[in-house]
């Protein structure tokens, strides 16, 4: 049974997929104090989120069960990723499934600012009737100015090009090409501050985009122009947001998000400019259903398939590049896993080489399976897909990845090296069309084997009789031989024997084995990892 502990107000309806699902208890405990979270997240499996919740390092120390924790919504800020990598915990968010209600929100503040609608309806529900007070403008033909053109941010702007606006975008990642297609104008920031009537706000939080918006770029923009931050506090200054408000080079703010959260920015809330929503951005049914939906289907299918989508500490990787990926995944671990047994000690530096085919694709899964395969060795259980790269340069271990598009003997080939000073130890892999996975190359030597579970290595001189008495030894300790396969650097030369068993031999077959004329050392060497069951 896994436990989920859904720590804020998410939707029922949307978490139904785990309140419905047998190998899951779901509880829902809004409010906790950070005390009591800490206190009761080692119970739990997985954590559910909004915004209010603080996921930080403290509080995942004690997070010795989890395997993920997910933001029911787009914005991680709130939770320490890089504590969680660490740990080997799985952060994964609900991208899209808000956009289209922040998309609308920011409208409405748009259009709420543009009119004065808030401050002319507590007027008017006074008895008031101020008239000339909330004469307001019109949004058709101003230029929006957005900064940040992801999903939220490309919503707006299609929404505001049918109220006739002109819209300037500014996103690193904005192309011509896009910009045309959207029929927007990219723009820089500093083309935005000097053209826009509005600018909206649209990228995360994030050390480029905190404070990105202050005095200096008040100081750029036009006179009078409304801004909008339906995003996260602390992109624009407050302090020089009110300054800004103050002097009337900004003639009004519509905020959603603020620097701390709930806001006592009273000079800031009160102003008679701005208009306030407390981070209303995702609250509508839709996007609650979806956004909880969207992380319960995930979370069960992390624990029931260990299928990944939207980490936000793990590669992004198409479904194509997936596919690919795939049959090396198993022998990748189980190269790291051989490799470290060969190499005896712990490697100072890893090298990872791809040649053809798998070198023109995304390979961050397969490295990070083969560093795990390296790390699990000593790391066991605590090494996983998620903090592989961490924990090697926690070890102090230096890697290497190197990418050759040309083939090299196979139409796709992976090698792993490690090494420990002078020594050194390399694997080299591939996948036949139809035969599966092998491992091609052991420390120089070509070879053709098919993993398994229990394997011998031995290193013996190429001599006749060899196989034979190898054979002998391991029968006469009742070990049967699957497959045995033999590689030498030239006739009468050295050469090396892999061997896989169908149990597991002890020292007594080791110290038997190397007593054998022309035979230096034998190794056994067993995997942990996901042995495929063949037929
Ligand atoms: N108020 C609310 O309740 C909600 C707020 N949000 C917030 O809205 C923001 C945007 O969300 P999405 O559009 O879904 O994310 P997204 O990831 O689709 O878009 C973010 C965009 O910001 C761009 N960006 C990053 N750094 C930038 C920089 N320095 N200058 C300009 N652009 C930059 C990125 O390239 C990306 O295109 C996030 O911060 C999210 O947390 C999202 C949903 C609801
Ligand atoms: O999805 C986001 O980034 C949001 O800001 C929404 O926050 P919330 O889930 O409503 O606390």
């Amino acid at each position: 049974m896994y436990k989920v502990l859904v720590a804020e107000a998410i939707s029922d309806t949307g978490l139904k997929a785990l309140y419905d699902h047998p190998n899951f208890t779901v509880d829902k405990i809004p409010g906790l104090t950070p005390e009591d979270l800490k206190k009761l997240i080692p119970e739990y499996d997985a954590l559910i989120v909004r915004s209010a919740t603080q996921v930080t390092e403290d509080i995942l120390e004690n997070a010795n069960r989890m395997r993920v924790v997910a933001r029911a919504g787009v914005g991680v800020d709130n939770i320490d990723v890089n504590a969680a990598t660490k740990k080997g915990i799985i952060v994964i968010n609900a991208p899209g499934a808000n956009t289209i209600s922040a998309a609308e929100l920011t409208m409405a503040m748009m259009l709420s600012l543009a009119r004065s609608i808030p401050q002319a309806h507590a007027s008017t529900s006074e008895g008031k009737w101020e008239r000339s007070k909330f004469k307001g403008v019109e949004l058709y033909e101003k230029t929006l100015g957005v900064v940040g053109m992801g999903k939220i941010g490309t919503g707006v702007a299609k929404r505001a090009k049918s109220f006739g606006m002109n819209i300037l975008g500014y996103d690193p990642y904005l192309t011509e090409e896009r910009a045309d297609q959207l029929g927007i104008t990219k723009a820089t920031l500093d083309e935005i501050a000097r053209k826009a009537d509005f600018i909206t706000i649209h990228t995360p939080l994030i050390k480029e985009t905190r404070g990105i918006i202050n005095d200096e770029y008040f100081a750029k923009t036009k006179q009078g122009v409304r801004i909008i931050n339906c995003a996260r506090g602390g992109i624009i200054d407050e302090a020089a947001l009110v300054r800004a408000l103050n002097s009337g080079q900004v003639a009004g703010a519509a905020l959603d998000v603020f620097e701390t959260e709930p806001s006592t920015n009273f000079e800031l809330l009160s102003h008679p400019n701005v208009i306030v929503t407390p981070h209303l951005g995702a609250s509508t049914v839709e996007a609650q259903e979806k956004v909880a939906n969207e992380v319960s289907e995930e979370i069960i299918d992390i624990f029931e398939t260990q299928s990944i989508r939207h980490a936000v500490n793990m590669p992004q990787i198409s479904g194509e590049t997936h596919k690919k990926l795939q049959p090396y995944i198993t022998v990748g671990e189980q190269m790291g896993e051989l490799a470290i047994q060969l190499l005896k000690e712990a490697p100072d530096r890893v090298e990872i080489n791809y040649f053809g085919e798998l070198a023109k694709e995304d390979t961050d899964l397969l490295t990070r399976t083969m560093v795990k395969g390296v790390l699990s060795h000593h790391l066991g259980e605590s090494v996983n897909l998620i903090n592989a790269h961490h924990l090697l340069k926690d070890q102090g271990v230096t890697s290497n990845v190197a990418k050759t598009p040309k083939s090299k003997g196979f139409a796709s080939y992976v090698e792993l090296t490690l090494f420990r000073g002078e020594a050194k130890t390399n694997i080299g892999a591939t996948v036949l069309n139809g035969y599966g996975a092998r491992i091609v190359k052991i420390n120089d030597y070509s070879i053709d084997v098919r993993p398994e579970n229990f394997m011998l290595y031995i290193t013996h001189h190429d001599i006749p009789g060899m196989i034979g008495r190898v054979g002998t030894t391991l029968g006469s300790f009742d070990i049967n031989i699957g497959t045995m396969q033999v590689g030498r650097a030239g006739v009468g030369g050295d050469a090396i024997m892999v061997l896989t068993l169908d149990k597991t031999a002890d020292q007594d077959v080791i110290n038997a084995l190397t007593e054998l004329p022309g035979l230096d050392a034998a190794q056994f060497l067993e995997l942990n990892g996901n042995i495929p069951v063949y037929n």
